[in-house]
C-alpha cells in the first residue's frame, strides 16, 4: 500500500510519476479519472477530503466487495456477451482493480467473456466495440520510427508484450487492426490467471494492411486502409521493432507473438528464437496445452504413448507445434525418433501428407512429416485406413469431424481420443454433444473453446478446454520472474508435464483432461512456480541469487486487486462511523 507514495499514470497506461498524496503532484480528481489508481466509491470520506474530491462523488461509500456485487448485477443484466465484454472493457478503462478481482473471482464465467470464443466477435466487430485505446499500433509507415512509438508508451517498466499483426486472428482469419482484441485479452489473462502486474504488459498491433476488403471498406475501421504489404518490407518492419522493444524495454522484455499468419509464424520463430526473449503462442503455447491433454487422456485410454497414433486435420501452426513437442514426449517415453514420426499423421487441404503427392503442396514445416504412403484425399477415408487412436483438429473447418468419423473412432477405440482445438466454437471441428453422443459417451474429448458440460446416457462429462490460456500467463510469470531469455522448447514440454500432473484422478473421472477452469489461476501459478524451478536447474534463469523459496519469491511479483489507501500512515484522522453504507 502506498501510504506515502503511489505510482501514478494516465488513461493509456500509467506514468509512474510519484504523487506525493497530501502535497500531490496530480490532482485528487486526475487520480479519480485513472482506471488504475480509482477507487471509484470505495474513496473512504477521509481520502475524498485529502485528495479534494469530496462532492464528487455521491455521499455512500461502497467498498470493492459491495462493488464487485454491482459489477456483477450488471453483467448479467446484459443479454448477451458481446455487450458483456463491452461493458468489462469499459470497467477494466475505468477502475482496473475492481475490473481483476471481478475477473479473478469469476474466472470460468468470465473467461468465455473477455477471452475465446467472445473475442473473437469483439475483433470481428472491433471498429464498433472500440471505446478508448489500449496499447501501441505501429504500422508500416512507421519504418524508421518504431523506437520514437516506444517512447511514447509512458510505462518505462514493460516487462511483456503480446504482438499480432492481425493476420490469423483465432480460426477467422485475417482481421487485420481489428485483431489489436486479442493481445489485450491475453495480457488480461497474464493479470487475471498468473497475477503479473498489468503495468508491465504492452499490447501491440502492427498494421501492415489487411487483405480483408469487407473490413478495409467498414466505415468504421480503425486501421490501414490498405492491402497487406509483405516481403522485405513486412521483414524490416518486425527486425525494426525486435530492436526497438530491447532498446526501450531492455532485453529481457518478453515478446510473444499471437496469431500471425502460418508463412510468417513459423519463419519469425526461427529467426527470433534464440536471439530475443520470445515465443510464439500458437505454435508452442498451443503445443504445450495439447500434449498436456495428451499425457492426461492415455491416463483414461490407459493406451501407452507409444502404442498412439495421432491423425493432425491440419497442418499449421497448432498442428506442427502439437505434433514437434508430442515426438519430444514420446522420446522421452523411450521411443527413437524415427519411431515417434510413424505414430503422426498429418492431414491438409490436399489430403494425407505423404511423399510425392500427385497433388503436391507438402513444403516448409510439412516435409518431414510426409510419409511413405499411398496418397488419401477425405479424412473419413484417412480415418478407416490409418486407424488412429487420437485425432486432432486445427484447421478451422467447422464440421470436419462428423458423425462418420466421430462413429469411426468409436468403433476403432474403446476410448478414442477427440480434441476438436478450432477457435471459437463456431470453427470447432465438432461440438462436445456430438463427440460424446457418436461415441456412446466413450470419447476423451477436449476443445479449444469452452463446451458446457453433456450428460449422456445419465453420465455427465465435463470437456476439457484445451486452450493455450493453461500456459502462457504462467509461461510468462516464470520468464519475468527469473529472468528466463531462451525460452526453449524444453520449457515447453516440461509445462506440458506439469499440467498434465495437475490432473487428478477425480479429474479424470469426470472425463476431465484439463483442471476445471476454476482453478486456472491457482494451475497458473503452481506451472510459474515449477518452471522456476526447472529454469534455475537447467541454467536459463538470470536472475541471482536463486531464491529459496520459490512460491514467496513469485508472491511479491504479483499484483494485488486490494485498493491502496491513499491516507498518510502518519496522519491520525478519526474513526468515522456515521458515513452512510448500503
Ligand atoms: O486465443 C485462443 O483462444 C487460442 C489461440 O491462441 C488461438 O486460437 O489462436
Ligand atoms: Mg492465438
Amino acid at each position: 500500500m502506498a501510504e506515502n507514495g503511489v505510482k501514478g499514470s494516465d488513461s493509456a497506461g500509467s506514468t509512474n510519476k510519484d504523487v506525493q498524496v497530501g502535497r500531490p503532484k496530480v490532482r485528487g480528481v486526475d487520480i479519480m479519472r485513472d482506471p488504475i489508481l480509482n477507487k471509484a466509491m470505495a474513496f473512504t470520506l477521509q481520502e475524498r477530503q485529502l485528495l479534494g474530491i469530496h462532492g464528487l462523488l455521491p455521499p455512500a461509500l461502497l467498498d470493492q466487495d459491495q462493488q464487485v456485487y454491482q459489477v456483477m448485477q450488471n453483467f448479467y443484466r446484459w443479454s448477451n456477451d458481446l455487450d458483456r465484454y463491452i461493458f468489462m472493457m469499459g470497467l477494466q478503462d475505468r477502475c482496473e482493480k475492481l475490473f481483476y478481482r471481478v475477473v479473478t473471482e469469476n474466472i470460468d464465467l468470465m473467461m468465455p467473456v473477455i477471452y475465446t470464443p467472445t473475442v473473437g466477435l469483439a475483433c470481428q466487430k472491433f471498429g464498433m466495440v472500440f471505446r478508448k485505446p489500449r496499447g501501441l499500433y505501429i504500422t508500416i509507415h512507421d519504418l524508421g520510427h518504431v523506437y520514437d512509438i516506444l517512447c511514447n508508451w509512458p510505462v518505462d517498466e514493460v516487462k511483456a508484450i503480446v504482438v499480432t499483426d492481425g493476420e490469423r486472428i483465432l480460426g477467422l482469419g485475417d482481421l487485420g487492426a481489428y485483431g489489436m482484441g486479442i493481445p489485450i485479452g491475453k495480457l488480461s489473462l497474464y493479470t487475471a490467471c498468473a497475477g503479473v502486474q498489468p503495468h508491465h504488459c504492452l499490447p501491440i498491433m502492427i498494421d501492415v494492411g489487411t487483405n480483408n476488403e469487407a473490413i478495409r471498406n467498414d466505415p468504421v475501421y480503425i486501421g490501414l486502409r490498405q492491402k497487406r504489404v509483405t516481403g522485405e518490407q513486412y521483414d524490416q518492419l518486425i527486425e525494426e521493432f525486435m530492436k526497438a522493444v530491447v532498446k526501450r524495454f531492455g532485453k529481457n522484455c518478453l515478446i510473444q507473438f499471437e496469431d500471425f499468419g502460418n508463412h510468417n509464424a513459423f519463419r519469425l520463430l526461427e529467426r527470433y528464437r534464440h536471439k530475443y526473449c520470445t515465443f510464439n503462442d500458437d505454435i508452442q503455447g498451443t503445443a504445450a496445452v495439447a500434449v498436456a491433454g495428451i499425457l492426461a487422456s492415455i491416463k483414461i485410454t490407459k493406451v501407452p504413448l507409444k502404442d498412439n497414433v495421432f491423425v493432425f486435420q491440419g497442418a499449421g501452426e497448432a498442428s506442427i507445434g502439437i505434433a514437434k513437442l508430442l515426438i519430444k514426449a514420446i522420446m522421452k517415453s523411450g521411443r527413437s525418433e524415427k519411431d515417434a514420426f510413424k505414430q503422426i499423421w498429418m492431414v491438409d487441404s490436399k489430403g494425407l501428407i505423404v511423399k510425392d503427392r500427385p497433388k503436391g503442396g507438402v513444403t516448409g514445416e510439412k516435409v518431414e512429416f510426409a510419409k511413405e504412403h499411398k496418397p488419401i484425399d477425405s479424412l473419413e477415408d484417412i480415418i478407416s485406413q490409418i486407424k488412429p487412436t487420437a485425432i486432432i483438429g486445427a484447421a478451422a473447418i467447422p464440421g470436419a469431424f462428423n458423425e462418420k468419423i466421430l462413429k469411426t473412432m468409436g468403433q476403432l477405440n474403446k476410448q478414442p481420443i477427440i480434441f476438436a482445438l478450432s477457435n471459437p466454437t463456431s470453427k470447432a471441428e465438432c461440438t462436445a454433444e456430438q463427440a460424446y453422443t457418436a461415441t456412446e459417451g466413450r470419447a476423451v474429448f477436449a476443445s479449444g473453446s469452452p463446451f458446457k458440460e453433456v450428460t449422456y446416457n445419465g453420465k455427465t462429462f465435463h470437456p476439457g478446454q484445451g486452450n493455450n490460456a493453461y500456459i502462457f500467463p504462467g509461461v510468462a510469470l516464470a520468464v519475468i520472474a527469473a529472468d528466463i531469455r531462451d525460452i526453449t522448447e524444453d520449457i515447453f514440454l516440461a509445462s506440458a508435464e506439469s499440467l498434465s500432473e495437475m490432473v487428478t484422478q477425480d479429474h479424470l473421472n469426470q472425463g476431465r483432461v484439463y483442471p476445471p477452469l476454476q482453478d486456472i489461476r491457482t494451475v497458473s501459478l503452481r506451472l510459474a512456480r515449477e518452471l522456476v524451478v526447472f529454469a534455475y536447474d537447467q541454467g536459463l534463469a538470470h536472475k541471482y541469487p536463486r531464491p529459496k523459496d520459490v512460491s514467496k519469491f513469485l508472491q511479491e511479483f504479483v499484483y494485488e486487486t486490494d485498493y491502496d489507501s491513499y491516507v498518510p500512515a502518519l496522519y491520525d484522522w478519526p474513526e468515522y462511523t456515521s458515513q452512510p453504507k448500503l
